[in-house]
């Protein structure tokens, strides 16, 4: 393995998920895998001390990097801006998440695991679209992303990234391929963006999600039997009664649908991130045991009861059955199952904004 990690003694910044890839072999890999032509601008993220940066430069007709470290931006203009690729070499410092981008064909790119979520959908909402991304992602992160339904890792991430693109898992890449080592495994996926995307409401669609993933191993009748779910969805019935509903250019929608998802990133932070996915874990447990009581509750209630209940909550129960969705369970459900949901929501005025 040849150590090709910047001579000067720079320390590495945990906090910016500076890990170095120092297998030319799988930088090698990285690079065919993406299928550059000579004419593409190739965008990388993060490009550190630029081992991957000078493969590419061989490759594309221009490199546009985003680097948030001042160090590195010192130590990328040291190996490139006099060297044979000057001209094809383009730096933006700054933080990638708040950077203008310019268009590009492809990213390719070895990229901070902490900002993989927020990242992904920065570049699905980027227009105009560009043909693939080749990106290295913590395994687990990379996982999520690939998941299908009945798979235990398939979650809100794997149904709104599949939404807007083709994802495939490329290749796994071990720990000590990195210097310094990072904790996890990681992997490198491909995801070509569909274009164009689909035509739906992405604020809808992804309150949708969150409802249903939030409890992704119940029955869709105990979902929806929930009291602040309930309470919510009858106050958008009301309010969508009154003001109707906006109509918005879907590209528009997911630039909304992004905006969202980043703010939650800045919301939760690392340290509370870790405290809601221990307390997600505990309420999923308890989720589980509890499951065959509360989904019993649902299917087997007596007709009296039954009728004496919240008539939105009838309503919700009736989409349900005619849709032959009452039983069904979010982990099982594929994107097409959703949408129909949504559809039949919708139809009835139910909204999910
Ligand atoms: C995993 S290292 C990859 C380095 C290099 N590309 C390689 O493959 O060896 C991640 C790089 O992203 C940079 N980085 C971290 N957060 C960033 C952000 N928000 N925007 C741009 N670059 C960032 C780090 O400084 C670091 O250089």
């Amino acid at each position: 393995m040849k150590n090709t990690v910047s001579k000067s003694n720079m320390v590495f910044n945990k906090s910016f998920g500076q890990h170095i890839l120092i297998n030319q072999q799988i930088l090698q890999m990285i690079v065919d895998k993406s299928a550059i032509r000579p004419t593409d601008i190739v965008l990388e993220i993060g490009p550190g001390t630029g081992n991957l940066t000078e493969l590419l430069l061989q490759r594309a007709k221009q490199v546009i990097c985003v680097e948030i470290d001042p160090r590195m931006v010192i130590e990328l203009t040291k190996r490139f801006k006099y060297s044979q690729y000057s001209d094809k070499f383009k730096l933006i410092q700054g933080d990638f998440l708040t950077a203008e981008l310019p268009f590009f064909d492809l990213c390719v790119a070895n990229v901070p695991y902490q900002i993989s979520s927020p990242l992904v959908f920065k570049l699905l909402a980027q227009r105009p679209l560009w043909r693939c991304a080749v990106l290295m992602f913590q395994q687990e992160f990379a996982f999520r992303l690939v998941a299908k339904p009945g798979n235990e890792l398939y979650c809100r991430l794997s149904a709104n990234v599949q939404m807007l693109s083709r994802v495939d898992h490329l290749m796994k890449v071990g720990k000590n391929n990195f210097k310094p080592p990072p904790k996890v495994e990681s992997s490198v996926v491909r995801i070509e963006p569909k274009n164009p995307i689909p035509n739906i409401n992405y604020i809808e669609w992804d309150g949708l999600l969150r409802i249903c993933f939030n409890r992704k191993n119940k029955q869709l009748s105990a979902i929806f039997k929930n009291k602040s779910v309930l309470k919510t969805l009858e106050h958008n019935f009301h309010v969508i009664e009154q003001e109707g509903i906006k109509v918005n250019d879907p590209a528009n929608n997911v630039k909304q649908l992004i905006s969202s998802i980043m703010e939650e990133e800045d919301v939760k932070g690392k340290g509370k991130k870790d405290k809601k996915d221990k307390k997600d874990k505990q309420n999923q447990q308890k989720g589980e045991e509890s499951e065959s009581d509360d989904d019993e509750d649902n299917n087997q209630q007596p007709e009296k009861q039954q009728t004496t209940q919240n008539p939105f909550r009838l309503k919700i129960n009736e989409i349900l059955k005619s849709n032959d969705m009452f039983q069904m369970r979010p982990v099982k459900m594929d994107n097409d199952g959703f949408l129909q949901l949504l559809c039949a929501m919708n139809a009835q005025g139910i909204h999910f904004k």
